[in-house]
């Protein structure tokens, strides 16, 4: 009896392995893909079949031929030989392959109990010396033996392309399958119902379908997300065809449009250079209030009368009441030249140019001057214009003999626009320039920026103002009183020292949170800021402003400043 053969059942299916089979069929059950172990099924089923067929007509020829010698004994009855036969069943059950566990068998007319190869628990998988693979080769051998004389007895494996195909709901069954044709369609919970020839057929699809998505030449995948290289792959191009660049996405590039110049006024300017200020120099930022400006009210009242109203009511500043068209803001760093600008902008409803001196001088080397002349082109064009230069001195420095020929023309440029716009009965032009150096201006544009205001550090109702200000979205348990004494252990600062204590206070609530929690706590259980935590930020943040500068302000605010 051979002893390396086992059943296997897929549903109602009896499939018989050899034990070697088995084995690899379960391992096969491990890889992802089900195409090993549609193999295996497929072949032991082949086999099988003709196992079987062999054996059930060697038992009918046998019953056959012991029929023939049936004897009448005398007594009334018939005797046959037929009683020497072994039990056709165990003949049977001898043909049937198994392991040595073959005992727990239940043969029952001519019907196999199924055993699961995992219920054998005899282990005796031959221990063969020979590696697995020989094993195969032999057991395999040795079944190809019985087949048709083909004389391959090296019968292999081929590995069949198969994908785990998705659960059915309901299997096409198509009429009564023939055994024969029978396959694994991979799921072990139905029975199979694929034939060969369909198998093969999908194999073959599916094979080309994998090829051809994975495997593509560089050609092929340019070609397919740019069609238009077609024409320059390969094919010739006559000496007047336009050159068409095979690089990806090429063809679909819109062509860089010049932008269209429709104002008279911008003609002669370079369309890049008016794209650049329109793009980068005009300041979209918040509006700011009066009411976010704290302190400074004589600045803002001067600023508001000759500024802000003339611009609303051309028409009643007029004459003597024409306003200034350039106001100079001095003082210390950080005390709101730049707010009170954009204030000023938001006020008059005017276009807000912000450029910084120094940036005109350095980003357009050379075409500084052009720049300069497009940006009052431009500011003409949206009038009512303030342009704002920060840091006015470095561009309009006091002239020497060792000054560069390119900062010279700058400055030229500038003041010649400056007063065309001055002098322009049309122009709602203003300049506001803001320096922290007003000493070093040269004196020609001095005098042009008419109105030169002063902007101080915030005195004690101010920096109270900025604190509530800033503490306004926070929360806190500050009072008014400790806000008040606040603002008087900062005498000095400036309105952005201000700031910077404000936010290292703020970050006291947060510093106090175990390093643990602070990517999970709640927002709400981080405490509010309290005055411990402003006395610490008074000792990491000092102002700024030293008080020389602040001398030099003065006196230079009581020669040339507009007097409050
Ligand atoms: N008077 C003020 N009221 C409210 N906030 C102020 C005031 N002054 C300064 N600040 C705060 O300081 C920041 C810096 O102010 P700003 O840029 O206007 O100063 P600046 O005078 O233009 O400085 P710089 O001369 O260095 O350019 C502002 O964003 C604002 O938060």
């Amino acid at each position: 009896m051979n002893q390396s053969q086992s059943s296997y059942r897929c549903d109602d299916e009896l499939f018989l392995l050899n034990r070697a089979t088995v084995h690899r069929y379960k391992n096969s059950l491990k890889s992802c893909s089900n195409v090993t172990s549609n193999i295996i099924l497929q072949e032991a089923w082949e086999a099988n079949t003709k196992l079987f067929t062999k054996n059930t007509d060697q038992i009918l020829d046998m019953t056959k031929e012991l029929l023939k010698d049936t004897t009448y004994n005398g007594n009334q009855s018939w005797s046959s030989s037929l009683s020497k036969l072994p039990d056709p069943s165990l003949l049977l059950e001898e043909s049937l392959p198994q392991c040595k566990c073959m005992n727990i068998y239940n043969l029952q007319t001519n019907k196999t109990k199924i055993l699961w190869p995992t219920e054998c628990t005899c282990n005796d998988f031959p221990k063969s010396n020979k590696s697995e693979a020989s094993y195969f080769k032999q057991m395999y051998s040795e079944n190809s033996s019985q087949d048709s004389n083909t004389g391959d007895d090296t019968k292999q494996f081929k590995p069949k392309f198969s994908r785990i195909r998705p659960k059915k709901a309901t299997p096409v069954q198509k009429n009564v399958p023939d055994p024969s044709q029978k396959v694994f369609d991979g799921d072990m919970d139905k029975p199979c119902v694929s034939t060969d020839v369909e198998m093969v057929d999908e194999d073959k699809a599916h094979k080309s379908q994998v090829a051809k998505i994975t495997f593509k030449t560089a050609k092929e995948t340019l070609l397919a997300s740019n069609p238009a290289a077609r024409r320059t792959l390969g094919a010739s191009r006559k000496a007047q065809a336009k050159f068409v660049s095979p690089m990806l996405g090429a063809q679909e590039k819109p062509e860089v449009n010049e932008p269209v110049v429709t104002d008279e006024r911008l003609k002669h300017i370079d369309p890049k250079m008016i794209e650049l200020i329109e793009s980068e120099i005009i300041d979209k930022g918040t509006p700011i209030g009066w009411e976010d400006i704290a302190g400074l009210q004589e600045a803002k009242n001067v600023i508001q009368e000759a500024v802000v109203w003339p611009l609303l009511r051309p028409d009643i500043f007029t004459g003597l009441r024409r306003p200034p068209r350039g106001v100079l803001l001095f003082g210390p760093p950080g005390t709101g030249k730049t707010l009170i600008g954009k204030c000023v902008a938001a006020q008059c409803r005017a276009t807000f140019f912000s450029i910084s001196a120094s940036s005109l001088t350095s980003k357009w080397i050379g075409d500084g001057e052009k720049m300069v002349r497009a940006l009052f082109a431009v500011a003409r064009c949206h009038q009512p214009a303030v342009i704002f230069i920060d840091e006015i001195d470095s561009l309009l420095s006091q002239r020497g003999d060792g000054e560069h020929e390119a900062s010279r023309r700058i400055k030229t440029e500038f003041l010649v626009q400056f007063d065309g716009a001055a002098t322009g009965e049309d122009d709602r032009i203003l300049i506001i320039g803001a320096t922290n150096r007003p000493q070093e201006l040269d004196e020609a544009a001095r005098r042009r920026l008419v109105k030169r205001l002063y902007i101080p550090l915030p005195d004690f109702d101010a920096r109270k103002q900025i604190i509530m200000n800033l503490l306004k979205n926070e929360s806190h348990s500050l009072s008014a009183a400790h806000v008040a004494d606040c603002a008087r252990l900062t005498e000095g600062y400036s309105g952005a020292d201000m700031k910077s204590l404000c936010s290292e206070a703020a970050m006291g609530p947060v510093r106090a949170v175990p390093l643990a929690l602070i990517a999970t706590i709640d927002t709400a259980k981080v405490r509010p800021v309290n005055v411990q935590d402003f006395n610490i930020a008074l000792q990491r943040v000092r102002p700024s402003v030293s008080q020389d500068d602040l001398t030099q302000y003065i006196k230079w605010n009581s020669t040339y400043g507009h007097g409050f």
